[in-house]
């Protein structure tokens, strides 16, 4: 395959997903921009998980490349897999920190892991990572069964960030939180972007974090990607099944304002 242009942060091309005799993924090509937000939408079943996985280096696909930052990943050696990891941050849906762990134990973890910091130093970027999520920092020491669900997204978040990831790849970061606190996590986003020049990557079926946050989003349809535009361009997209999508009642409220 030819070259990935230098603006491009994610270059997925050909990739093919297979479960037993289900095909979710055929001859999907995305590519992602760098420091842009993109949305991932589609149906549900639509593999929008998989492919967020396989880009993750979680899930190997049977055919196709990944270029991660302009890496190729399919014939990565284990050491320069995990240094590339090193260089991505993911938020998980239920926001997947340890149970066992206080919140600044949750964000100090990956610091243990993949640095060589003294204690001092680990709890400074821990605590600088926590303040950047928004999260109150006189309840770091509490532990994730005593957050309120927009708590642990942000602990989740500030986790996420500890590496000073260059990719933040978001999984239904608003699923389970009121209105207001998901307005409140989709500036929170769209902060951090801009002041840490992010790409990010974003799963999900909130219309409000559309709108609001993305640069562009790549719809899932068919086994590939139907088309990747501006939301506003998106909505109005003809494609049976994207206007299906955005035919709803709820999401048509926000295409027709
Ligand atoms: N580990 C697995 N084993 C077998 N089938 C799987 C596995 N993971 C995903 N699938 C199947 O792949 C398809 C796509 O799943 P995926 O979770 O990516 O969809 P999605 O678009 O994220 O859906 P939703 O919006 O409902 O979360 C589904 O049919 C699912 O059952």
């Amino acid at each position: 395959m030819s070259a990935i242009p230098g603006d491009i942060a994610v270059a997925v091309s050909g990739l093919e997903n297979r479960f037993g005799s289900t095909t979710v993924h055929q001859d999907l090509d995305l590519q992602v921009r760098r420091g842009e937000i993109l949305g991932l939408v589609g149906g549900s079943g639509s593999g929008k998980t998989v492919l967020l996985r396989s880009m993750l280096l979680l899930h190997r696909p049977q055919a196709g490349e990944i270029h991660l930052l302009g890496t190729p990943t399919r014939s990565l050696g284990r050491g320069e897999e995990k240094a590339l990891r090193q260089r991505m941050g993911v938020l998980f849906q239920q926001g997947a920190l340890f149970t066992g762990l206080t919140v600044k134990e949750n964000v100090s973890l990956p610091l243990w892991e993949h640095t060589r910091f003294d204690a001092a130093t680990v709890e400074d970027l821990a605590m600088l990572k926590i303040q950047l999520a928004g999260f109150p920092l006189d309840a770091a020491h509490l532990y994730p069964s005593e957050l309120s669900g927009g708590m642990v997204k942000r602990a989740a978040l500030a986790r996420a960030l500890a590496l000073d990831p260059e990719l933040l790849f978001l999984d239904e970061p608003t699923a389970g939180l009121d209105p207001v606190s998901a307005g409140a996590f989709d500036e929170l986003i769209a902060e951090l972007h801009k002041l840490l020049g992010l790409t990010v990557i974003m799963v999900t079926h909130d219309m409000d974090a559309l709108w609001a946050t993305t640069h562009r989003v790549a719809f899932l349809g068919d086994r590939r990607v139907l088309a990747v535009q501006p939301i506003e361009q998106l909505a109005r997209n003809d494609h049976p099944l994207i206007k299906a999508y955005f035919g709803g009642s709820r999401t048509a409220a926000w295409r027709d304002r």
